[in-house]
């Protein structure tokens, strides 16, 4: 008789983790950009999906460049970390997200999928609907 495989929680989290590329994007005055895309309601990082074998920040120039028409610079940029949480748009599922400092101060303009962008005062949120990662992120003062 053949074993059957029933995955354990730790193989279903696994394979329903979406990996990211995001941006933490602050200027001068301490705000954070976040964004909302088309059809959704949490305000999140700009950034996408690492497509397979993709360097994270190649994936984000690709995104930045998509939803705000943004080119990043490399003096500007910095790698924060790895860090993940529940995703904000998918059921059960996790998000992984390869998260670097951005410091502009650059008018930028939603494109294509992006509805809506905010600059924001991370220490007050007020009733803002934020994506869990997000929230994460702005807990962890990660902005300077
Ligand atoms: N970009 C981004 N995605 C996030 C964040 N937090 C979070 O949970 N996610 C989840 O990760 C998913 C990433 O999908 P996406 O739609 O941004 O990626 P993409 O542009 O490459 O997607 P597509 O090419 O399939 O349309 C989102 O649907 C969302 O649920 C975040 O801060 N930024």
């Amino acid at each position: 008789m053949t074993a059957l495989h029933t995955p354990k929680a730790p193989d279903i989290i696994k394979s329903n983790t979406i990996k990211i590329a995001a941006a933490m994007i602050c200027n001068d005055q301490g705000k954070v950009l976040l964004v909302r895309k088309r059809g959704t309601s949490f305000f999140m990082q700009a950034g996408g999906k690492i497509e397979q074998g993709e360097d994270p920040l190649v994936t984000l120039e690709r995104e930045l460049q998509e939803e705000l028409s943004f080119v990043i610079v490399e003096e500007d940029c910095r790698y924060l970390g790895k860090f993940s949480a529940k995703a904000a748009n998918e059921e059960n599922a996790m998000v992984e997200a390869e998260i670097y400092h951005i410091k502009s101060n650059l008018k930028v303009t939603a494109q294509s999928e992006i509805e809506q962008l905010i600059w924001i005062d991370p220490r007050n949120l007020g009733s803002l609907k934020v994506a869990p990662l997000t929230r994460k992120l702005l807990e962890a003062d990660v902005m300077t």
